[in-house]
């Protein structure tokens, strides 16, 4: 056989196996993972990281034949691992019978081309995955829309690749421009479509934000309570406990990512409402961040944050820095919190646990969600925590006082704001700490302005 009909053999087969990972339903697929090791990395982590990447496979209903791990100076420009590696993948994949090979670390557009030339099996990295399974469980208009969003940023650069499946998306026939030779002028073509349907879902998406702004207006007797933390922690099924809602709990990751917002019962004269919201996960891809920004901006504008950990989970540590971390980008680092240490009932033989996280982390509480008398204290503790260590003030805002305007929007929760001929007058609500931090000094200094004016 000749070169030529190698190479067009090898691009058909290729073809063939990318169409069967982007046109399942379901899963029953078999995959490989892959990860480099470079001086600087902790071998634990890597390791930890596969064990989570596996669990991501899991969640798309797939399952890992194998694992390999690559010890490197620094990764290799063209191919990311080295060549005889990347060689020894497409051995082992005789006895394997894998259908696709997952990099645990995100991979530039030409290495997964040069990769899947040499492996003849497509190539997924880790925010592919996380991408995938991101695009099977988004319910609402809102989360498909930013989910989409994500998917299109992330395969527009890798279109020679994505090709076949943009097109078939589109209605096309599928047959595969590259196949036929349409070459770069197809793809430019496409990835210009590709530009437009992104603004034009970015249109969308603003619109279905605005209503669900309009819809939702900050009312001054209500409590906004937000559920945060890494995926799998719990947070649903303390959620429902919480509320006595049914939202779908299950051990998979990222089964929720739509917020949803319930009420809880029950406690006397306090209007609590809390939110449910996405999961976070380590390396959580910077497209989804972005598109899901608005519904995590949600989080900066919360009275207070119960923050779940999975205390079973060997990593939790990492779990509670990850989430500190993508909560700080979007602006909630202020925000008061309370650490959940959930699924306390799973942990056997150590009585003394929850004694050593109170003394490492003051404001938290270690629970089961199962346990209605858990659930019972825990309810006591956010309606304490809402009714001591928070503070309602009004401000008198001169128009022009940036400064205070831009404190305000960025410390407080404004309750109610009307503006007069001369100022605005703003009703907010924050943490008695914020308060001392940022406001006190403001209004001893309006007071004091008060009282000479009325000297
Ligand atoms: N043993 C035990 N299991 C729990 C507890 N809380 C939650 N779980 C289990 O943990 C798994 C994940 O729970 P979810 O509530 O879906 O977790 P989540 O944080 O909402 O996860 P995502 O929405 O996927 O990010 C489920 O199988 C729950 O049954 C608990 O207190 N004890
Ligand atoms: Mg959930």
């Amino acid at each position: 056989m000749s070169k030529n009909n190698i190479d067009i053999e090898k691009t058909l087969e290729l073809e063939k196996a990318r169409q069967l990972l982007e046109s399942r339903v379901q899963g029953g697929m078999k995959s490989y993972l892959v990860s480099l090791e470079l001086p600087d990395d902790d071998p634990v982590e890597i390791q930890e990281s596969l064990v989570e990447l596996g669990a991501l496979v899991r969640t798309l209903g797939d399952e890992c034949v194998g694992v390999t791990v690559q010890k490197k100076a620094k990764p290799v420009p063209a191919t990311y691992i080295g060549l005889g590696k990347a060689e020894e993948i497409k051995n082992t994949c005789d006895s394997l019978k894998f259908d696709y090979v997952i990099f645990d670390q995100e991979l530039s557009p030409t290495q997964v081309r040069n990769l899947e030339n040499l492996i003849v099996k497509p190539i997924l990295d880790r925010t592919g995955v996380i991408l995938q399974i991101f695009r099977k469980n988004a319910r609402s208009k809102e989360a498909r829309t930013q989910v989409e969003i994500a998917h299109l940023e992330y395969i527009a650069p890798r279109l020679s690749n994505a090709w076949i499946t943009w097109e078939r998306q589109r209605g096309g026939g599928g047959s595969g421009g590259r196949l036929k030779g349409a070459g770069e002028t197809q793809i430019e073509i496409d990835r210009r479509r590709m530009k437009d349907k992104i603004a034009s879902l970015r249109k969308d998406l603003e619109k279905i934000q605005k209503e669900r702004e309009t819809q939702r207006k900050n009312r001054a007797d209500e409590w906004n309570v937000v559920l945060v933390g890494y995926t799998n922690a719990g947070k649903t099924t303390l959620m429902n406990f919480l509320t006595e809602s049914h939202l779908s709990a299950k051990d998979s990751l990222f089964e929720t990512l739509d917020s949803s917002i319930r009420r809880i019962r029950g406690v006397n004269n306090m209007n609590i409402l809390v939110t449910d919201t996405v999961g976070f996960i380590r390396n959580l891809p910077h497209g989804l961040v972005a598109s899901f920004r608005s519904t995590l901006e949600e989080t900066s504008k919360a009275d207070l944050l119960l923050h779940i950990v999975d205390i079973t989970h060997k990593s939790y540590k990492e779990h509670i820095k990850v989430t500190d971390e993508v909560l700080a980008q979007v602006g909630a680092s202020d925000v008061p919190r309370i650490i959940v240490f959930n699924k306390i009932d799973k942990i056997l033989g150590e009585p003394r646990l929850p004694k050593i996280l109170a003394r490492g982390y003051p404001r938290s509480i270690c629970l089961s969600s199962y346990k209605e008398e858990d659930i019972k204290r825990f309810r006591e503790m956010i309606v304490n925590f809402l009714a001591q260590n928070m503070v309602e003030e009004v401000f008198h805002v001169a128009y022009g006082d940036s400064k205070m305007l831009s404190l305000i929007y960025s410390h407080a929760r404004v309750l109610e704001s009307n503006w007069t001929q001369d100022e605005g007058i703003f009703k907010v609500r924050m943490s008695k700490s914020i308060y001392h931090r940022y406001f006190a000094p403001v209004k001893a200094e309006e007071e004091q302005e008060w009282q000479i004016k009325s000297n």
